[in-house]
């Protein structure tokens, strides 16, 4: 079955919804909540270990009535079934999209998925303990994963996340093609105990197979026979095979998981090889459940689609262009990174599926740093600038190691979240004129944001959390009437990046636009003198 191609602006949902946001778009959230004192009991989901507030946001009940007819006027529910019934929804790379099958339960899961996973728990049970040694007979102590994008991000997400579960390995990632980073990794390292995982889906980026040469050029340096040192994880095993990895240290992935859905795959194993299998399982049953909230809860109680549905609402209606993720952890820096290349990979398109530019927005642009770094850095301007950003904060009930800290730390995530919706007057509206500054010290509030509070970072709650974005994607590009899993806007740089290369290799630089000639012939120029 191909997806609909539901046009959604011409859905009557979307005719009602231009109509109420007219009627609304100018109603304060503070009115809101005085008007009715106990919103949030409408506004909001408990789910496993999980509360979603999102009493403040710009909404009525008619506003998240209409939102979810939007869902039912693009059948949606047929999309998810497409989804996760392995239909060929990604069709314009003709594949399936199954990453929700990598993380089923053992009795559900198809034989290459739990062969796969047999195989890493061998190999990562053997890494822990120490009985797979390097060529000079000594146990690991440092792995590098040496990937990007996809092959790189979740992977190291996760491995951050987890900290707290690590065992004695250390694990780097290695993905920007910056030799400095690289010469300084391996000052650190002791090549004889170092594994490496080369992670590549397609196993042709040029970014990882270059930076894989370095480490094997360092491995051969130092004695060691890199089929000692070096595995791979890839769905391309006969280029794999060429590149010298022997078979059995090749972890499978396939085609119908795209790169950035990848995380949950052998891709996983080098945070695997961090945190133990045993915790890798607990990730991928945490994003089993959210995958079963997905599938099986009405759209008005189902997170990822509630929140998918508030993204519409501002993206599409206010024309609110980014969209802020604020998780009020370290562990989680990385997530903003991680969530670009899912959310702004997958829903970066101005086709619509019936190959029709599309003439509405689509994809958000979704940024974000720790809190409480970011309230002291551009939580200013959230405050009081003119733009508006609608902001998930997240944040977690239970420290790994409890500690009066923690209050807060989370004194400060709700504090903002209250500061954003409410705001406060100055008093310059009162006959108080005995400060000259009141005017500027007025906050306006009216800021929409959700809350995402979880009960503890867990390998189960992070699965969840990861997986619960994912099918916001989804949602997001099956209702805009794109297709979320193909990434075609990324391969023309690629090409002119080997085309210059070549330039810049042969000391010629051929015809280019003035600017691009201007650039390169002054690099050219430079880069021998000091
Ligand atoms: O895993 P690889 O085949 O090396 O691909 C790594 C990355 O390459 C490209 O840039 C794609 O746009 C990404 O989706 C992918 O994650």
């Amino acid at each position: 079955m191909s997806l609909p191609k539901n046009n959604p602006t011409e859905t009557q949902a979307w005719q009602k919804l231009r109509e109420h946001f007219y009627e609304v778009q100018f109603v304060k959230m503070q009115e809101l909540f005085k008007e009715n004192p106990t919103r949030v009991n409408d506004f909001n989901i408990v789910w496993n270990d999980f509360l979603v507030d999102f009493s403040k946001n710009r909404i009525t009940g008619k506003t998240i009535d209409l939102l979810v007819q939007l869902a039912e006027d693009v059948d949606l529910k047929a999309g998810i079934n497409a989804l996760l019934s392995g239909e060929t929804i990604n069709e314009t790379e003709d594949r399936k999209v199954l990453h929700t099958d990598l993380r089923k339960k053992p009795e559900n899961q198809t034989e290459e998925v739990a062969a796969a996973l047999k195989q890493m728990q061998q190999f990562t049970e053997s890494v822990i303990l120490g009985d797979l040694k390097g060529s000079t007979g000594k146990a690991f102590t440092d792995v590098i994963n040496i990937g990007i994008g996809g092959s790189d991000l979740g992977p190291k997400l996760v491995t951050e996340a987890l900290a707290d579960y690590k065992n004695h390995l250390n694990v780097h990632y290695i993905s920007n093609i910056d030799n400095d980073t690289i010469e300084c990794l391996k000052n650190k390292l002791q090549a004889e105990t170092t594994l490496v995982v080369m992670v590549s889906k397609s196993f042709t980026t040029l970014e990882t197979i270059s930076n894989a040469d370095i480490f094997k050029n360092w491995l051969l340096q130092n004695g060691l026979k890199t089929q000692d040192h070096i595995v791979a994880v890839s769905s391309n095993i006969p280029e794999a095979v060429k590149y010298g990895i022997e078979t059995q240290n090749i972890f499978p992935m396939w085609d119908y998981v795209g790169g950035r859905y990848s995380l949950w795959s052998a891709v996983g194993l080098s945070t695997a090889l961090s945190v133990g299998f045993a915790n890798f399982e607990k990730l991928l049953n945490g994003a089993n459940k959210m995958d079963q909230h997905f599938a099986n809860t009405p759209f008005k109680e189902n997170i990822p689609v509630i929140l998918a549905l508030l993204s519409i609402w501002y993206n599409n209606f206010f024309c609110f262009e980014t969209e802020a993720v604020v998780p009020y952890v370290d562990k989680l820096k990385m997530l903003p990174a991680y969530l670009q290349q899912v959310i702004m990979e997958s829903n970066g398109k101005s086709v619509d599926r019936s190959g029709s530019p599309v003439n509405y927005e689509t994809g958000t642009i979704v940024w974000g740093e720790v809190g409480t770094n970011s309230q002291h850095a551009f939580f200013q301007l959230f405050h009081q600038g003119t733009k508006i950003i609608p902001t998930d904060f997240i944040g977690f009930i239970k420290p790994f190691y409890s500690s009066d800290l923690h209050d807060l730390l989370m004194a400060n995530f709700f504090a903002q979240t209250e500061a954003l919706m409410n705001g406060k007057e100055g008093n310059y509206h009162t006959d108080d004129d005995t400060d000259k500054n009141a005017v500027y010290k007025e906050f306006k509030g009216n800021r929409p944001s959700n809350t995402i509070l979880i009960n503890k970072l867990t390998p189960e709650s992070l699965g969840s959390l990861l997986a619960l974005y994912e099918h916001k994607t989804f949602v997001q590009g099956y209702i805009w009437n794109i297709y979320s899993f193909d990434q075609f806007g990324v391969e023309y740089g690629k090409v002119l990046a080997n085309n210059i290369k070549s330039e810049l290799q042969a000391n010629e630089i051929k015809k280019h636009d003035c600017s691009t000639a201007f650039l390169l012939n002054h690099y050219l120029k430079n880069k021998s003198e000091n």
